[in-house]
């Protein structure tokens, strides 16, 4: 197909990849530009003429950037996390927004695991012990017979609570929002309770709350008091949720015994004081990054700019339209 014959006009701003995606740059002029979202005017620059954008976690989506976009008919945001569009400027625009909801879930259950056991059996510890010629048999904990805490009972929430079914654990979690009493929240054998029960009691307190005015830093000093003695702590949300130098102190009284971080208050962060501390464990916020979940993300999220851009309905719309509504 030449450009005149092409079904319209995609801007990659940020890095994704899935076949899928391969797939519609053979039916639609699609402009790679993965370091667009770096800078705001080579954004607004990338998505001039534009009839679609795929966005991750950086892109800026703001009520300027969007106006500055006049052809824009759908924004797809290969991911979970909505912080960076202003979905409020997009329904007034009449842009659909379209987002991978849950798609990449039980990826970051997988990892939320694997951060907690790593914690728990001091596994980077060890391994780095054995490089240097070390052969330091120390004890580890295990998880079996604990109690777990889910901050956000969510679709990565509720995954994580899956996976834990394979665990001899009890499974508590705050979430205001979510109703005890549905169905797939009384199937997954998890008692949805208030936020200082979850906090006293959690051997592994895992975060799986989004960027938002009310989640800002919850995880702060007077919520640290208020933690289990001893707790393991993961964050797998976003790393706003979490005051980080409330977290070294935690980390330096023993309040809190070691930390798995897979998202950070910058990214990417700098130097903190939380580097110097045996029991964190860091990870590039790729919870979410498997070959798996990038496929099925990719492969929904292109049906989804095809369909708008046909005139057709988006089935992941998460907005107010999920077919273009011109202003
Ligand atoms: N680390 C990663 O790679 C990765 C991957 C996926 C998602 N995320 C982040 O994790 C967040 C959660 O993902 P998800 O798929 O579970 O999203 P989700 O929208 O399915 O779940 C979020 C849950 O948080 C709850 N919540 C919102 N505000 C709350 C509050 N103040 N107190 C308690 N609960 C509150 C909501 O009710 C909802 O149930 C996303 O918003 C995204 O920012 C990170
Ligand atoms: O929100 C998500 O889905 C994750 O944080 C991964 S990414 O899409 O932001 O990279």
């Amino acid at each position: 197909m030449n450009g005149a014959e092409m079904a319209g006009s995609v801007a990659v701003v940020e890095n994704v990849w899935g076949e899928a995606f391969d797939k519609l740059a053979r039916t639609h002029d699609v402009r790679w530009e993965p370091d667009a979202w770096v800078d705001d005017d080579l954004l607004r620059h990338t998505l001039s003429g534009a009839q679609a954008v795929v966005v991750r976690n950086k892109a800026r989506m703001t009520a300027e950037m969007l106006a500055a976009a006049p052809d824009l008919r759908i924004v797809a945001r290969a991911g979970t996390g909505l912080d960076n569009i202003d979905l409020d400027a997009a329904d007034n625009a009449g842009v659909v927004v379209s987002a991978a909801l849950g798609v990449n879930a039980m990826s970051v259950a997988e990892h939320t695991l694997a951060l907690a056991l790593a914690v728990l059996r001091e596994i980077p510890a060890h391994d780095r012990g054995v490089r240097n010629g070390e052969w330091n048999r120390s004890s580890g904990r295990e998880l079996s017979g604990k109690t777990w805490g889910l901050l956000g009972f969510g679709a990565t929430g509720m995954a994580v609570a899956r996976v834990l079914r394979g665990f001899d654990v009890r499974v508590l979690a705050y979430d205001p929002y979510v109703d005890p009493a549905a169905a797939d929240v009384r199937e997954a054998g998890v008692t949805v309770t208030g936020w200082d029960e979850v906090l006293g009691s959690a051997d592994v307190l895992s975060v799986h709350l989004p960027a938002t005015r009310e989640t800002r830093h919850v995880l702060s000093d007077e919520a640290f008091a208020a933690i289990r003695p001893g707790a393991v702590l993961v964050s797998a949300g976003r790393g706003e949720v979490i005051d980080e130098s409330a977290l070294a102190a935690a980390l330096r009284s023993g309040t809190v015994a070691g930390a798995g971080l897979d998202v950070r208050e910058s990214e990417p962060p700098g130097r903190s004081p939380l580097d110097a501390h045996p029991t964190v464990i860091y990870t590039p916020h790729v919870a979410g990054l498997t070959v798996e979940s990038q496929e099925r993300i990719a492969s929904v999220l292109a049906d989804d700019v095809q369909a708008v851009l046909a005139g057709r309905r988006a089935v992941n719309a998460v907005g107010k339209h999920d077919l273009w509504t011109p202003a």
